[in-house]
């Protein structure tokens, strides 16, 4: 489906489920005022219901976009607790709830035409590209950063002037631009560039700056005017190629993973829409009593939970996800139409980090969960990844493969690893020492990294050594995958001591349809197919 496809099969998404909401409040205004009725009959035993019918529409209203109803409904909710705790119950509170409950239902009546008919416009699933914008005023520079890029498979567009790259913003949004701080003295600094700068900030393309000196007032501009990276000459291109490759991912891979849990079905089903709007993977956890497994299979990394729910609260609920070792620290946030701060906090000091009141602004709502999984993934990534290379560790990837090749035997689907080891390397240490090693190790690393799927994954295995895990994926699929990042790779220039110098990898690839017995006989495999792709010369793939 391309993206335009998406945005308006998003629309008509958000649409129907407005109108489906819509079409649940004449029964629920009914039942509130048929409620409120009763109680003043002696029905004091309904109040209860009353009270949780509000509190649900109090949260769910404005999300559908009846900010109003949804105030009423809070009214009515207020009214009730009060009349509650009236002893013995006021006379004037009851006339007043059932004033409020009438009030809501001619409410319902009078918006539910223009509602029906008001278009929600919602937030446009973003395009994913790979166009980066140079604007440098060095030639040989951009030319160099071009073919380095062109290598990693980005596409690359070339600006000499300020101008011509803000008109070229109206029709395209590149993935990200780089540009010089000063292209020539004529046209001054970017900062001066105010329109390039709205444009880029509406459209929120990342941008990297790159100056011929390091200057600490050029650095606060630039981090004013929220430039991502700032890069000095002479210039650290792998260090630079490492941080595009993150920023491109931030942008159009690692969206994120949650779990919504809210015992108002619709407005669940709301929430998990805006957020896959917005990229972020979602599922609905619609049974309590399954909520274990269901974490477990999709394992998210943050859980959306409403705070009262009828049969289980999301203290309690929180409390059973505690219980499990692997989801001690899995980031809970409380979405609730509670005002309460004293019980805000009381429920949050139930294993949750934070609390969110309803009704929630779909945008506001995204940009939390983005801020979070930004956090929590942050915190995962100290823990797991490998500090040089940013690539899982090896007992994690070696976790990986065990996990994929188990999820490969009961799907009946292919799972392929590969073992790859950067050739002579050894020389390269000798010749121009550690650190250009290390250079070499993470440019093919960010390689791996940026030419591998989603579902791919590339760890770390030993020095100049690495691991790829590809589920879904036969050995006709992998092979000429790893024949094109081995060309990337060997067209890339190294420059050291005055030198220019390339690099070759060997890599020996096993596949899970060979039968093996477990996941370390399939990487023995691999690991001999590697040790033949050395012997016979190295600069190869070998399955
Ligand atoms: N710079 C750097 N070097 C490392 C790192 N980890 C391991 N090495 C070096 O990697 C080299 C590996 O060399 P060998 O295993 O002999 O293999 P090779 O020279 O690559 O030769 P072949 O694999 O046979 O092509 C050793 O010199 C290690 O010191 C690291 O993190 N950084």
């Amino acid at each position: 489906m391309t993206s335009k496809q998406k945005q308006v099969d998003y629309k008509q998404r958000f649409a129907a489920l407005q109108q489906r909401f819509i079409g649940t409040l004449t029964t629920k205004a009914d039942r509130l005022c048929q409620l409120a009725k009763a109680i003043a009959q002696g029905e004091q035993s309904f109040l209860a219901e009353v009270i949780a019918d509000s509190h649900q529409l109090s949260g769910s209203c404005g999300t559908f976009g009846q900010k109003s109803l949804g105030d009423l409904a809070s009214g009515i909710e207020q009214t009730a607790i009060a009349l509650q705790n009236s002893e013995p119950h006021s006379d004037r509170t009851l006339q007043l709830l059932i004033e409020l409950t009438e009030h809501f239902q001619r409410n319902v009546a009078s918006v539910i035409d223009t509602a029906l008919n008001t278009p929600v416009v919602k937030q446009a699933a973003e395009q994913e590209n790979n166009l980066i914008w140079l604007l440098l005023n060095d030639a040989l520079l951009t030319d160099d950063l071009s073919r380095q890029l062109s290598a990693f498979g980005y596409s690359i567009e070339v600006f000499t002037d300020f101008s011509a790259c803000c008109q070229a913003l109206d029709a395209i949004s590149p993935a990200l631009i780089y540009s010089a701080v000063e292209l020539d003295a004529t046209a001054g600094s970017v900062f001066k560039q105010t329109d390039l700068l709205k444009a880029m900030q509406e459209k929120q393309i990342p941008w990297m700056l790159y100056s011929p000196s390091d200057d600490f007032d050029l650095r606060i501009l630039a981090a004013r005017h929220q430039a991502q990276a700032f890069y000095v000459s002479p210039l650290d291109i792998p260090a630079m190629l490492g941080r595009i490759t993150e920023l491109m991912q931030l942008k159009s891979e690692q969206k994120g993973r949650v779990c919504v849990m809210d015992d108002d079905a619709l407005l669940a089903e709301h929430y998990a829409l805006t957020l896959q709007a917005a990229g972020i993977e979602c599922m609905v956890l619609a049974e309590p009593r399954q909520l274990i497994q269901d974490i477990l299979h999709f394992q998210p990394e943050l859980i959306l939970m409403d705070l009262h729910m009828p049969l289980y609260s999301g203290p309690e609920l929180a409390g059973v996800i505690r219980q499990h070792d692997a989801l001690k620290s899995l980031p809970i946030v409380y979405l609730s139409a509670e005002r309460d701060q004293a019980q805000q906090l009381k429920a949050m000091a139930f294993g949750a980090d934070d609390f969110m009141t309803k009704p929630i602004d779909d945008a506001q709502l995204v940009k939390v969960v983005q801020v979070r999984l930004a956090r929590s993934r942050e915190l995962r990534n100290l823990i797991e990844k490998d500090s040089l290379t940013g690539l899982i560790k090896h007992s994690a990837i070696k976790e990986v493969a065990q996990l994929e090749f188990e999820r490969a035997k009961r799907s009946g689907k292919n799972v392929s690893v590969v073992m790859l080891d950067i050739d002579h390397f050894k020389s390269v240490n000798d010749k121009y020492g550690h650190a250009i090693g290390d250079v070499v190790i993470t440019t093919l690393a960010t390689m791996l990294q940026q030419r591998i799927r989603r579902t791919d994954k590339a760890g770390r295995y030993g020095g100049e050594e690495f691991l790829l895990v590809l589920p879904n994926c036969g050995r006709q699929d992998a092979m000429p995958m790893l024949e094109t990042i081995l060309e990337s790779f060997r067209s890339i220039v190294f420059h050291a001591a005055g030198q220019d110098f390339y690099c070759t990898f060997s890599a020996g690839v096993a596949c899970s349809d060979a039968d093996f017995s477990d996941a370390e006989a399939m990487l023995a495999a691999a690991d001999e197919r590697l040790y033949q792709a050395k012997s016979l010369g190295r600069n190869r793939v070998l399955a």
